[in-house]
């Protein structure tokens, strides 16, 4: 598992990391969520040991990575933007990393079938589409069979294959046992991967739960009822309870469900013309979520400048 707590990180006066406190639990996927700029890479390099915390800490089963006597063994990273000697094959590359980290060379073998670079293990790198080498950086984070697999943006540069790929890669990690860590800025993406979700925007975390309690909180839904008798059906509504907004021909019912609302007016013999739920999108509870953050950021800004004391 990684626990992450009181995490921060400056670069000069951007705050890119605001203490930022989170646990990956083991045995499910934890989708890492936030628009651009958000803080996510920051976030993974620090969990890896490659960018060191202005201040808080981060333990990964326990302890620091760069404390790890076997680091590839322990945690599987990709990260954006990996530098791959272009004139080395996807072969030769795998092979070196095992060599130098104490790993048999029969593991190569297994990665590339396991990513489906087998046909091309012996082509340059440098001639790699970005999808390819998405799939090395995959390669390269499984080599070790680690228990952490830690995920930057798996999916940048996958054709829908690819991504659904990931997807059930990501989902057997999981279902192995694996502490999966995977940061998207897409929300629909997430929504079929994660068990549970860290949505950080500006550099602090907005939510921290699984994903079913994210819908159930942040994805509004209500009832679209279409009828000829629209006065009637709002105000039988309205006289249960209901909060009945009319928009164009339709009413939108939040309060009852489609049941309840088809069984009152039935009762009532009125017609209906349509009954349907309807739940915004994630995507969209995910723009107002993380939007509401920059707003937040901005007054945090003023505050620090002393404007508001
Ligand atoms: N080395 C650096 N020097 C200065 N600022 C940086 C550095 N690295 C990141 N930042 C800033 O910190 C903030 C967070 O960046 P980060 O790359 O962690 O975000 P992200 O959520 O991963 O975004 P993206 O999805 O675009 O990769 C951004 O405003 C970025 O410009």
């Amino acid at each position: 598992m990684i626990s992450v707590s009181g995490l921060t990180k400056k670069y000069g006066d951007k705050v890119a990391v605001d203490d930022v406190s989170f646990t990956v639990a083991t045995g499910r996927v934890t989708g890492f969520l936030g628009p651009n700029g958000a803080g996510k890479s920051t976030t993974m390099r620090m969990v890896l040991g490659l960018d060191r915390p202005t201040a808080g800490s981060v333990t990964v089963n326990g302890r620091r990575y760069r404390d790890s006597p076997a680091p590839l063994r322990e945690v599987g990273a990709l990260l954006e933007a990996k530098a791959l000697h272009p004139g080395r094959s996807a072969r030769d590359h795998l092979r070196w990393l095992a060599a130098s980290n104490r790993i048999p060379t029969s593991r190569v073998d297994e990665v590339l079938e396991l990513v489906g670079l087998e046909a091309v293990a012996g082509t340059r790198v440098g001639k790699f589409s970005l999808g390819m080498g998405q799939r090395l950086g995959i390669a390269v984070a499984l080599l070790g069979d680690p228990p952490v697999v830690v995920l930057d943006e798996p999916v940048n540069g996958l054709d829908p294959e690819g991504i659904r790929w990931v997807r059930t890669l990501a989902r057997q990690l999981a279902t192995e046992g694996r502490t999966v860590f995977i940061s998207s800025h897409l929300m629909s993406e997430m929504a079929l991967t994660a068990d549970h979700l860290v949505v950080i925007g500006r550099g602090r975390i907005l939510a921290d739960c699984s994903m079913r309690e994210f819908i159930a909180e942040h994805a509004a839904s209500y009832v679209k009822v279409r009828s000829p008798q629209r006065g009637q059906v709002a105000d039988l509504l309205r006289g249960a309870g209901a909060d009945v907004t009319p928009v164009d021909d339709e009413l939108h019912v939040q309060g009852l469900d489609a049941a309840a609302v088809g069984e009152l007016v039935g009762d009532k013999g009125l017609y209906l013309h349509e009954l349907t739920l309807v739940r915004s999108s994630l995507e969209d509870a995910f723009m107002t979520l993380t939007s509401a953050s920059v707003e937040y950021s901005a007054r945090a800004r003023t505050d620090q400048a002393g404007a508001l004391r």
